[in-house]
């Protein structure tokens, strides 16, 4: 696991679809958690390059989450025009699914970039699927944690600096690829807020506990409602519940 402040290990997702409310957040919550994942949602209407400038410029890392899945040669040029965004961008996200060549493809390309470069995210097995939709609707057979383990070793082997998945599949994962790989987790649930969409969900401290190095955290921070404090009294709460178990 890195080691960080826990603090850090919030890593903030910025699902809105105008700018103003992004850095808004960034604004409450700067100095609070550790960086801002950006992604479709506010990409698509904003665009990539304004995005990721106006999030910087405010002082925040930024996650740049667009899951990138082509074939190889698309995805090599996406990462390099990902990586001339500049230092600003510490992580990039790909889907596994796209492939080994594809991930290969992609690890060339940031390795180009140089030593600034972002560190390459392979997404697994999103954590809105339970095993009943991996086998029924992506005809995937034997087990949710096989699969997760069988594409983070992939993602291993192809050079990727670490995988998304949830918290459930950690453990599996590190004794599967050992200590050095990057396991960032979305599908973080404190337990005063709602899991929504997502299915399979732990605690924040439970996963940091689990090994996660860095969760992902989206609407119990950002739609944090009155009753919590709003989104910075939220992450105040969430890294003094990572601190507590430090
Ligand atoms: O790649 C991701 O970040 C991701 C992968 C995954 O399997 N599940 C998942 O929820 N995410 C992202 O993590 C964030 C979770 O947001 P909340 O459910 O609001 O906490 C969203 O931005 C999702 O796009």
């Amino acid at each position: 696991m890195v080691a960080v402040a826990p603090h850090e290990r919030i890593l903030v997702a910025l699902d809105v679809a105008d700018l103003a409310s992004a850095l808004a957040l960034v604004e409450q919550l700067r100095g609070q958690v550790g960086g801002f994942k950006v992604g479709m949602e506010l990409c698509t209407a904003m665009g990539v390059p304004q995005v990721v400038q106006a999030v910087a410029a405010q002082g925040g890392a930024v996650f740049l989450d667009l899951k990138f899945c082509d074939i190889p040669n698309t995805v090599a040029g996406a990462v390099r025009s990902a990586c001339a965004l500049g230092p600003a961008v510490r992580m990039l996200t790909l889907h596994c699914h796209g492939g080994a060549a594809m991930l290969r493809a992609a690890a060339e390309a940031a390795r180009a970039a140089g030593p600034q470069r972002p560190l390459l995210l392979g997404v697994t097995v999103m954590t809105s699927l339970d095993a009943a939709a991996l086998h029924a609707e992506l005809g995937v057979a034997g087990s949710l944690a096989e699969h997760v383990v069988h594409l983070a070793q992939m993602a291993q082997a192809c050079g990727l600096d670490g995988v998304v998945a949830s918290p459930h599949e950690i453990a599996a994962i590190r004794e599967a690829c050992g200590p050095d790989l990057l396991i960032v987790t979305p599908g973080v649930r404190p337990v005063w807020a709602s899991s929504g969409d997502q299915r399979r969900v732990m605690t924040p401290a439970e996963a940091v506990a689990a090994g996660s190095d860095y969760l992902v955290i989206g609407r119990p921070i950002t739609a944090a409602p009155a009753e919590v404090g709003g989104p910075h009294e939220a992450a105040l709460r969430i890294a003094a519940e990572l601190q507590a178990r430090n």
